[in-house]
This record gives structure tokens, C-alpha cells and sequence, in this order.
């Protein structure tokens, strides 16, 4: 089981499995998924309305809901969902196994050899927990559209579309296997980042009420009052698109990429890098890099405008990795993102932010952010209101 299409090794099956992500995730396919994700904002932002201080669990909702809908065609139940505790709990052992105890250990393998009672080198007690859960969240989901298609019934879906592509009319085995870890992945990958960027998003608008309005005022003039964004406004929306860039550069949602190894022996700037040196991206120092972002602590959409006020070429890649192991959801991400945090703006005005003590929080250098593959806030308050009655 290849569950994990970051961590494979480049070869046949990693390209297997980009080949399926290009087909439901591909730029020119993601803009089909509107209805879906247009539906899912709505939800999000009644459950905000109702309940505003659990800012939080709306978005984990919200993320988990769009996912859920896109791959397996599958509407999750509000509260206690069983795909969706199966998958929080997926997303925890796959993030462990990518705890700091368990990079070392592909860094210096004879660590591997230590016996268990190691307290540090957690990784194989990990591994064991990991592989059960992971079945279950790989196969239950899966079952339940593959029995729904055989039925010629259920919602279309990315699993339900490569089923009918793939295995239902023939295909073998192993594509049918593939097709289990890449839909699996999907889920992994794009639920938990979805969440961090989305916070990050209500903690800058809460320590930036100038900015705020002036996206409000975008969104007023463009969209107006009565209805909630949609992809077709996108073009639109310049100020939205840069409020977009700037969170994603601003706290970028995998500091340090995913690790990888060089295959062959290489130069680069006069360093020699032997063949199978780990190479970490440290997309953090490079969304940091002064030279091309001036105040890089600060929060500044601008610096994704041009003078007549379109958005320049910089469409902040960077926290999305890079080359070909670039994130295979990354539009996907990108809408997901987009959506909810301009529905936000046109329904909601956020408040001042202070942290669980009560403390103020006046700039990012309050807040901690955690470890760890994914980087998330600490938890913060702040007042969420609805713009209109
Ligand atoms: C804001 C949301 C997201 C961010 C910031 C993000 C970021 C990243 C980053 C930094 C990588 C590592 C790239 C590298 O190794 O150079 C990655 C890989 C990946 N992401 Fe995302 N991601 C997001 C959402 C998603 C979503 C929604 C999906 C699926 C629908 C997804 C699927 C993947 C997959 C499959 C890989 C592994 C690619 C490979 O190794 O070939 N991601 N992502």
C-alpha cells in the first residue's frame, strides 16, 4: 500500500498515481466542482452564523465536507461523522509518522536498529498504529462508492468517475489498488492544509481591519449582497486573489516542504550534493526572502498588485512545493481556500484577536504556530458578526 503519494519514491507508481490526481484535479477540471463547493460554503456559513466562537470547527467541517463531496460523492453528517472521525484520525498517524523522531531516521537509517525501548525513536510503535487505521480509511469509503456505482446509483465523484474509467469496464487488479491510495491520499493531503491556511485567514482579517474592508468593498461592488462568491467572480476580484497569496506567504501551511532525496550526484551554487543527500525545502525562509517580499512579518496583499491595481505574475506558488513533486490538489486548494474566505468577507466582519488567556494578540510574533508537517495557530478568540441581519 502506497498510501502516501508524497512520501513515494519516484517511479512507475508515483506516476500512476500523478496520472489520476491530473484527471479529477487538473486547472481545467477543478472549475467542475463549483456546484459542490458552492453548496459546502453555504453549510459553512450558516454553521458560522449559529455559532460564531467555533470559528475553528467550521472550517475542519468545511474542509472535511468539500473533500468528502469531491472524492467519494459522499454529504458528511453535521456532527460525529464516521468516514470523518476514521479520516481525522488517518490524517493524526500520517502526521506522526512524519514526526521529527521519524525523519531522523531516514536521515541516519542505522537508527532503525535500536531497540524499541528507545523513548525517542517512536517510529515503529507509529508504524504499527498507523498501518490499521489507514487500512480502514482506505478501504471503508472506497467500498461504499464502489457498491453505489456497481448500482448504478450514489453522486458522481473523482473515486466514482475513476471506477467507471478504470476498473469497472475491465482494468486490472493493481490499477484498482492504485486507485484506493491515491483517493485515500486525496483526503489526507487536502483536509488538515485546507484547515491551517483557512485560520491563518481569519487571524490576519482580525489584525487587519483596514484590509477587511477594503475586501469587503471588492466583494460589494462585484458580487454585491445578495448571494455568496463563485468561481466565475474570481477574475474579478483581484483584491480577493491577492488577500489569497498573502496568506498562503504569510504563514506558509507546510513550512518545510516534504522531504525528498537527490538521485543523482549534482552542483548547485558550487555545493556538491551527493546522490541521495535528504533535501529540505524551506518554503518558510523563502516566503521570507527580502529581496522579493520588503517586510516579509508584514501583511500586504499590494505586493500581488500591479499599479492599475490587476494581479501581478507572482501567483504564490512556493507553498505548494515544487517541480514535479509540486502539490497534485494545488487548484483544488486553491478554490477550496478561495471560496471560503471570500464568503467570509461578504457575510462576516471579524473582530480583534486575543489568545486563550485573554492577552491581545497584536502581530504574527504573538501567536505560535505549531510543529510538525503541517504548521497550525495556536488557538485564538475572536468576534465573529454578520455584516447583515
Ligand atoms: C492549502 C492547501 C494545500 C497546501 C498548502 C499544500 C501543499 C503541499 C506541499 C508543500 C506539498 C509537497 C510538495 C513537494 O514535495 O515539493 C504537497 C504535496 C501534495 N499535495 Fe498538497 N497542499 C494543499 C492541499 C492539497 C489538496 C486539497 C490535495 C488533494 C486534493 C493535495 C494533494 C497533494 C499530493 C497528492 C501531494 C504529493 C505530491 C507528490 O509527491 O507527487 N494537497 N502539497
Amino acid at each position: 500500500m502506497n498510501l502516501a503519494t508524497g512520501l513515494m519514491r519516484y517511479g512507475q507508481d508515483w506516476r500512476m498515481h500523478r496520472r489520476l490526481y491530473k484527471e479529477g484535479f487538473r486547472a481545467t477540471v477543478v472549475p467542475n466542482y463549483q456546484d459542490v463547493l458552492s453548496s459546502k460554503a453555504e453549510q459553512f456559513v450558516t454553521n458560522l452564523r449559529q455559532n460564531p466562537n467555533s470559528f475553528v470547527d467550521h472550517i475542519r467541517t468545511y474542509s472535511a465536507a468539500t473533500i468528502m463531496a469531491t472524492v467519494y460523492g459522499y454529504d458528511i453528517a453535521p456532527t460525529n461523522d464516521r468516514f470523518v472521525d476514521l479520516a481525522e484520525q488517518s490524517v493524526g498517524t500520517l502526521s506522526d509518522a512524519v514526526h521529527p523522531s521519524t525523519v531522523v531516521v531516514n536521515v541516519l537509517p542505522f537508527l532503525r536498529h535500536l531497540p524499541l525501548k528507545f523513548p525517542i525513536f517512536m517510529f515503529q510503535r507509529i508504524a504499527r498504529r498507523t498501518r490499521g487505521i489507514l487500512n480502514e480509511m482506505r478501504t471503508v469509503p472506497y467500498d461504499f462508492v464502489k457498491n453505489n456505482v456497481l448500482a448504478e446509483k450514489g453522486k458522481s465523484s473523482f473515486l466514482a468517475k475513476l471506477l467507471e474509467d478504470h476498473t469497472i469496464n475491465g482494468g486490472d487488479k493493481r490499477q484498482e489498488e492504485v486507485i484506493k491510495d491515491v483517493v485515500t491520499t486525496a483526503y489526507v493531503a487536502g483536509a488538515d492544509t485546507t484547515v491551517s491556511a483557512l485560520v491563518t485567514f481569519v487571524l490576519a482579517m482580525a489584525l487587519h481591519p483596514e484590509i477587511q474592508k477594503r475586501a469587503q468593498n471588492n466583494l460589494d461592488v462585484v458580487v454585491g449582497k445578495g448571494r455568496l462568491p463563485t468561481y466565475a467572480d474570481c477574475s474579478d476580484l483581484p483584491y480577493i486573489e491577492a488577500v489569497l497569496r498573502e496568506t498562503l506567504r504569510w504563514s506558509p501551511v507546510v513550512p518545510l516542504g516534504i522531504f525528498h532525496a537527490s538521485f543523482v550526484d549534482d552542483m548547485i551554487d558550487g555545493h556538491f550534493i551527493p546522490k541521495g543527500t535528504t533535501v529540505i525545502s524551506n518554503i518558510w525562509a523563502m516566503t521570507r526572502d527580502e529581496t522579493v517580499y520588503p517586510e516579509p512579518e508584514s501583511f500586504i496583499p499590494d505586493r500581488f498588485l500591479t499599479e492599475d491595481g490587476t494581479c501581478n505574475e507572482d501567483e504564490m506558488m512556493l507553498p505548494f512545493g515544487f517541480g514535479r513533486r509540486i502539490c497534485a490538489g494545488l487548484h483544488f486548494a486553491r478554490l477550496t481556500v478561495w471560496m471560503a474566505l471570500a464568503s467570509i468577507l461578504s457575510q462576516f466582519d471579524i473582530g480583534e484577536p486575543e489568545d486563550e488567556t485573554g492577552r491581545p494578540i497584536k502581530s504574527l510574533a504573538d501567536i505560535a504556530y505549531s510543529d510538525g508537517l503541517i504548521s497550525h495557530t495556536s488557538p485564538f478568540r475572536c468576534a465573529i458578526k454578520p455584516r447583515m441581519k
